[in-house]
């Protein structure tokens, strides 16, 4: 695993979050009013339950947020990053599911962007090492969705 930042130990949270991949695009989501970071952009997903495995979290997040079935692929990236008071473990990974997401419960804006496209938008800043892998011309996605 990386790490973004050098520093003392913090509070850690491990969050798993989904690359939604069509069609040469991926989903970007904006985090909701009223939530932590409001405004930014990131893939959707949160945090890992106690005892529970990074891909259960995150069929359970995106069919609680999305309401829909996914089946976890490869992983993009894990970074640790701290932001303000807390170190955020943020694992990508690919997904793919039969249907196309088309709603959020914890976001106010759905994007599917071209993979060129997507430094345009404000991500939140632990997504960005993602966002670099999934941007760069060596990335080829073994689990895009057919
Ligand atoms: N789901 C998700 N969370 C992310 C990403 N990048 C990032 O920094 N985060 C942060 C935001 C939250 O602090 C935490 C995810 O937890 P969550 O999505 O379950 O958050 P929550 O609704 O409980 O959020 P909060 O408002 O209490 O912070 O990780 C990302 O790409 N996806």
């Amino acid at each position: 695993m990386k790490r973004a930042d050098k520093g003392a130990q913090l509070p850690r949270i491990e969050v798993v979050a989904a690359v939604f991949y069509r069609d040469g695009k991926v989903l970007a989501c904006r985090r909701a009013p009223g939530k932590s970071a409001a405004g930014k952009w990131e893939f959707p997903g949160g945090k890992i339950d106690d005892g529970e495995t990074p891909e259960r979290a995150l069929i359970r997040e995106i069919q609680e947020e999305l309401g829909i079935s996914v089946s976890v692929g490869s992983l993009v990236d894990r970074t640790v990053t701290t932001v303000g008071d807390l170190d955020i473990d943020l694992a990508c990974y690919l997904v793919t599911s039969a249907l196309a997401p088309a709603r959020s419960s914890d976001h106010d804006e759905l994007r599917w962007l071209p993979v060129p496209s997507l430094s345009s938008i404000d991500w939140a800043t632990p997504d960005l090492p993602a966002v670099a892998v999934l941007t760069s011309p060596a990335f080829a996605p073994v689990s895009e969705q057919p």
